[in-house]
């Protein structure tokens, strides 16, 4: 229902991330690890219809191999949909259709992308109407990068990440953004830092573990100047990323020496995102990538957070 009238579906979409900045400190008391990250949101989106039914369901379709997703009460989708249900005591179910653009399990928070649309959507279509400061702790109850793909644009998260504060931000970023095509486990990859840190007890500097966000990266972003931005682009996750798979320093270099200006693991990978100076040096480094069978997607940020859009 939308202002007392029946709607058939609601249309919206969120954008999946890049983490331009992430430090990660110590493993806190809830077994999660205190980050300090500066995440934007791009334009690779995922589209969320919801429609009206009595069941909980969830069907994907788009440019993204889904086979691996779980269809069922796993769903991030289905849980966001369960939760709001719960939350506002709404008796009835709703058919998700998930148009996919964002790899899974690729470090861009595709299944954080479509929790966020689901929790915007069904508020919508369900009439309920929990206003947007309600939607945000629904959605850090449903993962740490949920609350920033409601959000959207430029912010800075610390905690799990999910506790937001808007960065300023000028300008557009042009990404390249290279798939190599697998799935990296985030929990995993997080598991991974923590063995090398524990066997390297000695080196770990403290203010690792109490980590903030560079005033470089904020400096960068304020500035909307890519040059800048790439020299600080920080990722803790990249290198136990490239333990796990090690294809990914190649990646990393064959982009390098293409013409971005630096390349980085997004989130805990495997996407590989890499920052150009305007259009034309990303069509050229997409162009190079692809010629040495590098699936690469341009994208651009910051953009918009989960919001509904007409059809
Ligand atoms: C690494 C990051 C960087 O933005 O993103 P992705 O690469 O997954 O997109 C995030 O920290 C992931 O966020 P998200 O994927 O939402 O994480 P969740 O579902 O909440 O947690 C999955 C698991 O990751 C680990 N985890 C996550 C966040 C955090 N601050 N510390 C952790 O240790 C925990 O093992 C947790 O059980
Ligand atoms: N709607 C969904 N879309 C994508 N992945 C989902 C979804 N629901 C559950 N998952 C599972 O969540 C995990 C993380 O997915 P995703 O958000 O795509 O990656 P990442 O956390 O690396 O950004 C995957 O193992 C995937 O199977």
């Amino acid at each position: 229902m939308v202002d007392g009238w029946d709607v058939d579906s609601v249309h919206v979409r969120a954008p999946g991330k890049i983490n331009v900045f992430m430090r990660v400190g110590a493993v806190m008391e809830d077994g999660y690890h205190d980050v300090a990250t500066a995440y934007q949101a791009v334009s690779l989106y995922e589209d969320v219809r919801a429609y009206p039914d009595d069941e909980f369901s969830v069907g994907f379709s788009g440019s993204i191999d889904t086979a691996s997703v779980p269809l069922d009460e796993s769903n991030l989708a289905i849980k966001a949909a369960r939760l709001l249900a719960k939350r506002t005591g709404y008796t009835g179910g709703v058919r998700l259709e998930i148009e996919k653009h964002v790899p899974v399990a690729g470090g861009m928070g595709g299944g954080s992308a479509d929790a966020a649309a689901t929790l915007v959507a069904c508020d919508a279509l369900w009439g309920t109407d929990v206003g947007r400061d309600e939607l945000q702790t629904l959605a850090a109850r449903l993962g740490a990068d949920v609350p920033f793909a409601l959000l959207g644009g430029t912010a800075i998260g610390t905690g799990r990440g999910d506790r937001l504060s808007p960065a300023l931000a000028t300008g557009q970023f042009h990404w390249v953004l290279a798939l190599p095509g697998g799935e990296l486990s985030t929990p995993q990859v997080y598991r991974e830092l923590d063995r090398h840190r524990e066997r390297h007890a000695g080196d770990i500097a403290p203010a690792q573990l109490t980590p903030t966000v560079d005033s470089g990266v904020l400096q960068a972003l304020r500035a909307g100047d890519p040059a800048m931005l790439a020299e600080a682009l920080t990722n803790d996750l990249q290198a136990p990323a490239i333990h796990l798979v090690p294809e990914l320093a190649d990646v990393i270099e064959l982009g390098e020496t293409n013409g971005a200006l630096a390349g980085i693991v997004s989130g805990s990978g495997p996407t590989v995102a890499f920052l150009t100076s305007d259009l034309d040096s990303a069509i050229d480094l997409q162009i190079a990538l692809s010629a040495a069978r590098v699936h690469a997607v341009r994208a651009t940020g910051p953009v918009h957070g989960a919001r509904v859009v007409g059809d």
